[in-house]
């Protein structure tokens, strides 16, 4: 493949008119990595000499160990009818939980390439963010993807995307990231149909942040689309939410490597360092202005990042504590809506409430505390937050349990989410029981094609933020797939769930549920630790209450457990070895009260979230 392009244009200096900006959005193992490989090497922006698969996602692992930057937007010269283009391609997340840091990637570009692949058919994450992208008004470029391979079925999905955008089905390119074919021509639809970005290029700077990302040794490096004006080397710069000015120590682009520039023009998309240490005062949505000639208003759209999900970390082993509170600090200036405050749980320990996005936040950052810092954690059943109007008025913010005022209460909020399910018919049932069985209503249906339906429901996002998800892949054989968007609020009969050990309530299993739910929890957990807490040398009632009235009750019989018993007459360095090893058991135990509880028992009905699932 030779590369069609001649020689880049300067950043400094491109007019908007020959410029585009895009992104692709694309379900995962659709192939947006290799088509990009493709599109780096068509055009030159990366020699052959040194292309290597997945260059940009390559960067990221590197990014990761601090030795460059991740390229957040890629620009690459191409050539149509002996003009030049500056095309800008943006990343976008792709998950659900990220919707704001999508719509800010999209809000910086004019036009989207809707990435399919032709064996597989458009999924709900792709979906949710096509309509992000119409919603913007943004150019879409529908593509196939891997014609290449036998099962593709390009008619049919193309048919279906037609009927989703509109338009005809024949305008649905056909690409092969794998060979290569058909990606000039898409490259050329780009020029052709995305349109050039408009701003004044007189006016005082604005710069829109659609992503900020920390590195090691450069600080954060701030990525920023020009809005109006341009920005310069050496300039001081001001951040308008805050209000807080910065010295531009560099700004550039990625093309794809960091290409320090003269400068960045109106239109163009490039990166800035500031020395900033904290990706919380570079933050995406913000509008980057010059600090001596600053613009009068900011870009709109700006959001404070709301954390959604709510989980109490522990440390398995409390020593760990000082390192789990390192770490935090620690992940916090890569990650600006990680927030987190300390907690004690008398079951679990010293730990810290954190607050997520959403799920995948949640598990991005527990598997980034296990693997980046050795830490064994335990982590506490998801929560929503919930609004809890007391009967004397007060209003009380309720993201763990514990916080759950007594005393009679007038009414709680929980917020809901809008969902989109996208799966074959034959599973449509399964859905719609699942779907009801977590409270959802049913906002609509669609059939996209023959046989693959669009189900729209609202759903309270404390129903789904447990194991929801896992139970949709199991019901539909792994073909559903899911994306939800938080929408308002709605009033729900919900009560908490305590959980008592010898009448000691053990705070870490506390739970709030729907009370048609209560009583199955309550029988479903005091199951559970019966089977998993080893009888004591006393009776252990185990009790599931809500307030003061008990809703189950299971009891652990009383054993005097001697180690010794087994080994009459033995010999004495046997009877050691036994009890060293009651010694270790117990330093795995927690007291509960005087109750023993294996650490096991915790990790086995918080980690697996079976609790919730099965009390369904
Ligand atoms: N046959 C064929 N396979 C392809 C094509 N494009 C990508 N693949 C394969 O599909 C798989 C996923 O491709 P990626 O490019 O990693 O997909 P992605 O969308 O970037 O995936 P994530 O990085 O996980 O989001 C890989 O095994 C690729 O080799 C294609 O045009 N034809």
């Amino acid at each position: 493949m030779s590369p069609r392009a001649s020689s880049p244009l300067q950043p400094a200096q491109t007019k908007p008119a020959s410029i585009r900006n895009f992104c692709i959005i694309a379900h995962i193992d659709h192939g947006k990595s290799t088509l990009a490989d493709r599109m780096l090497q068509l055009t030159g922006a990366v020699e052959e000499r040194v292309m290597r698969a997945q260059y940009l996602d390559r960067m990221d692992i590197e990014r990761e160990r601090g030795i460059t930057i991740k390229s957040q937007a890629v620009r690459m010269p191409w050539e149509v009818d002996g003009e030049t283009y500056a095309l800008n391609m943006i990343d976008t997340p792709g998950h659900v939980d990220f919707t704001y840091e999508v719509s800010r990637s999209l809000a910086a570009c004019e036009g989207a390439i809707l990435l399919v692949d032709a064996a597989q058919g458009i999924e709900a994450q792709t979906l949710a963010n096509l309509y992000l992208a119409m919603e913007n008004d943004l150019e879409i470029i529908p593509v196939l993807n891997k014609i290449d391979l036998p099962a593709a079925d390009p008619e049919k999905y193309a048919a279906e995307i037609a009927g989703l955008i509109g338009g005809s089905a024949d305008d649905v390119l056909r690409v092969s990231g794998k060979t290569g074919e058909g990606v000039d021509a898409l490259l050329d639809r780009v020029v052709g149909t995305i349109p050039a970005p408009v701003g004044d290029e007189d006016a005082p700077a604005r710069a829109m942040i659609f992503d900020s990302v920390y590195d090691a040794y450069r600080g954060v490096v701030t990525f920023v689309r020009m809005i109006d004006g341009k920005l310069e080397p050496r300039e001081k710069i001001q951040m308008m939410s805050t209000g807080s000015t910065h010295e531009l120590l560099e700004i550039g682009v990625s093309s794809p490597e960091p290409v320090p520039s003269k400068g960045l023009g109106t239109g163009e998309v490039g990166y800035l360092i500031t020395g900033v240490k904290d990706v919380r005062q570079s933050k995406v949505g913000d509008t980057v202005t010059n600090a001596r000639t600053p613009a009068e208003q900011a870009l709109t759209g700006y959001e404070e990042p709301k954390p959604m999900v709510f989980s109490g970390l522990y440390p398995i082993d409390g020593g760990d504590y000082p390192v789990l509170r390192e770490a935090l600090d620690k992940l916090k200036l890569s990650d600006a809506a990680l927030v987190y405050e300390p907690e004690t749980s008398v079951a679990l320990g010293f730990g810290f409430r954190c607050g997520f996005l959403g799920l995948l936040h949640l598990e991005i950052i527990s598997e980034r505390l296990r693997r980046e810092f050795n830490l064994d954690l335990i982590a506490t059943a998801p929560s929503v937050i919930y609004q809890v109007q007391r009967e004397d008025g007060e209003l009380v913010r309720v993201t763990n349990p514990s916080e759950f005022p007594d005393g009679r209460i007038e009414k709680i909020i929980e917020p809901v989410v809008r969902s989109t399910i996208l799966a074959p018919k034959d599973y449509v049932g399964a859905i719609m029981e699942l779907c009801q069985s977590r409270r959802g209503t049913l906002d609509g249906m669609d059939y996209l094609s023959e046989d693959r339906v669009e189900l729209r429901y609202r759903l309270p996002l404390g129903e789904i933020v447990f194991d929801f998800f896992d139970h949709l892949k199991s019901r539909t054989q792994g073909y559903a797939s899911l994306d939800y968007e938080v929408d308002g609020e709605q009033e729900a009969d919900l009560v908490k769930v305590d959980i008592l050990l010898q009448g000691e309530q053990v705070d870490a299993f506390s739970a709030i549920v729907h009370r048609d739910k209560a009583y199955a929890y309550g029988v479903l957990m005091s199951g559970k630790l019966k089977e998993l807490i080893p009888r004591q040398q006393f009776e252990v009632p185990i009790q599931a209450a809500i307030g003061a009235r008990i809703i189950a009750r299971e009891n652990i019989r009383a054993i005097r457990k001697d180690v010794l018993s087994k080994c009459y007459g033995g010999d004495i360095s046997r009877k050691r070895k036994l009890l060293e090893k009651q010694k270790e058991g117990k330093k795995r135990m927690k007291m509960v009260g005087r109750v023993e509880v294996p650490q096991e028992a915790f990790i086995a009905v918080l980690s697996t979230g079976e609790t919730k699932k099965d009390a369904k």
